[in-house]
This record gives structure tokens, C-alpha cells and sequence, in this order.
């Protein structure tokens, strides 16, 4: 991963994320998060708690994607399909497969609905635009209702320290505003049809709401 983010990168590694026949390449889906990470990382501490939980997650979908039964970790559908053939996920509450792949990836599939709502908030935003609401309106209607009050309160607060609109653009490396709008334009549909395959092999196999 290179020092500085670039929402081209992000988008390379989405696009990466999809094979032809639109199955999802954990590898590059990572790949993608860990870019984000930096991003977050990039705005300060305030974020910590939230880039370390992302951070743990990636950890464990790459201990998986080495591990000795990599080859069922290539995509997201050979792993679910590899999970569930073989008893390894935690169906109804949390037991013996605490952290399965099919559990973890599901906390960042609900995340990257999430960034889909904030990213598509930004490109239609004006000058005046508010990150910080663009960031809450997006987690309420994805993530909030997934979280305790607790992690709501304290996201909340972070949401406080966004940086404005002009500064979130700077940070992106794309280019100028326009540029940056138009990249965000490339980037939403690749981030929403990851997120709809995703979506729709989750809903098939009743793995939305794993503990
Ligand atoms: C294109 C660039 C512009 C946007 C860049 C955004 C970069 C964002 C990077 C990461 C986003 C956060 C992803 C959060 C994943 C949360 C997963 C989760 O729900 N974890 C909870 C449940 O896990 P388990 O306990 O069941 O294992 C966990 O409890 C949560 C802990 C921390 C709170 C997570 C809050 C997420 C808020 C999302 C907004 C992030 C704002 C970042 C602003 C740039």
C-alpha cells in the first residue's frame, strides 16, 4: 500500500475486485478497505477506534486468504460456499467460529453501503455542503442500526472532527473539484455493484444478520 491516498487507487482496486464472471476477489476487496484505512488514518487520531475495528477485520480475511485453506478465500463466493458446506460460521449466535469469514466480511459489506450513500452525498454536494451531515445521514440510514448506542455516541463525536468539503477533495488526489467529482462518478457504480453482489449472495444464504 503506498503512503498517499489516491481515490484512483480506490477505484483500481475495485474494479480489480471483480472477476468476469462477478465474483468478488477478496484479495482486491481488502485491498480496497486498506486503502480507505489510510485515508481515515490520514484525518487523525479521533479515528483510531474506528480504522483499528477495520483493520482487525482485514487481518483476519488475510490470515484466511493465507492460511492453509486459502484457495477457498479467492472470492467471496467460493468462501461462503466453503464456510457453510463445512459448518464454519456461527448462524444464530456467537459460538465456536466467533470470527468466521462470512461473519467478518459482512461488517464491511454493511460499511461499504455506507461509504456508497456518504461518496454519492459528496459528488452531488455543493460548495456549502456539510461533511460532517453528509457522513451522519449516510451512517444512519446503513450502519447505525447494526451499532449499540454506545459506538453511535462516539462516532458521532468523531463525525464532529471531519474536515470540510475542500479539504476532503485536496485529500483524494484526483486532481481538481471537478476531476475529483467526475472520478467519484467513475468509483460509485463499481462500489454499488460490489455491494449488490455481495448483498444478493448474502440474502440468498440468510447470512445478513450473523452475530
Ligand atoms: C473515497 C474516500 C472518501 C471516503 C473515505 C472514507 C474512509 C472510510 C474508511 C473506513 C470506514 C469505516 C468502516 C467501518 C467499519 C465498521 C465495521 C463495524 O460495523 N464494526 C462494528 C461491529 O463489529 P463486531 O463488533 O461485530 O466485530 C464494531 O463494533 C465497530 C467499531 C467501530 C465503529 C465503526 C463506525 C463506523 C462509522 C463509519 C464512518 C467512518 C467515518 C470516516 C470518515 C472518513
Amino acid at each position: 500500500m503506498a503512503d498517499t491516498f489516491s481515490l484512483q487507487r480506490v477505484l483500481e482496486t475495485f474494479r480489480s475486485s471483480l472477476s468476469e464472471n462477478k465474483e468478488v476477489y477478496i484479495k482486491y476487496y481488502i485491498a480496497g478497505w486498506q486503502e480507505l484505512v489510510s485515508f481515515m488514518n490520514s484525518l487523525g487520531n479521533v479515528f483510531s477506534f474506528i480504522s483499528k475495528d477495520v483493520v482487525s477485520k482485514i487481518q483476519i480475511l488475510e490470515n484466511f486468504l493465507s492460511g492453509e485453506n486459502g484457495s477457498y478465500y479467492v472470492t467471496i463466493q467460493s468462501m461462503v460456499k466453503y464456510e457453510l458446506d463445512n459448518d464454519l460460521v456461527d448462524l444464530t449466535k456467537r459460538g465456536s467460529h466467533p470470527e468466521s469469514g462470512c461473519r467478518t466480511l459482512l461488517r464491511l459489506h454493511r460499511a461499504l453501503l455506507w461509504l456508497e450513500l456518504f461518496l454519492e452525498r459528496l459528488r452531488t454536494s455543493t460548495e456549502d455542503g456539510k461533511t460532517s451531515v453528509m457522513c451522519s445521514d449516510a451512517y444512519n440510514e446503513s450502519l447505525a442500526q447494526h451499532h449499540p448506542w454506545l459506538i453511535r455516541k462516539a462516532v458521532g463525536v468523531a463525525f464532529c472532527a471531519l474536515p470540510g468539503r475542500d479539504t476532503f477533495f485536496d485529500v483524494m488526489n484526483a486532481g481538481d473539484h471537478t476531476q475529483v467529482v467526475a472520478l467519484l462518478g467513475e468509483s460509485l457504480p463499481l462500489i454499488a455493484e460490489v455491494y449488490q453482489i455481495t448483498e444478493d449472495l448474502y440474502v440468498k444464504n440468510h447470512l445478513l444478520e450473523l452475530p
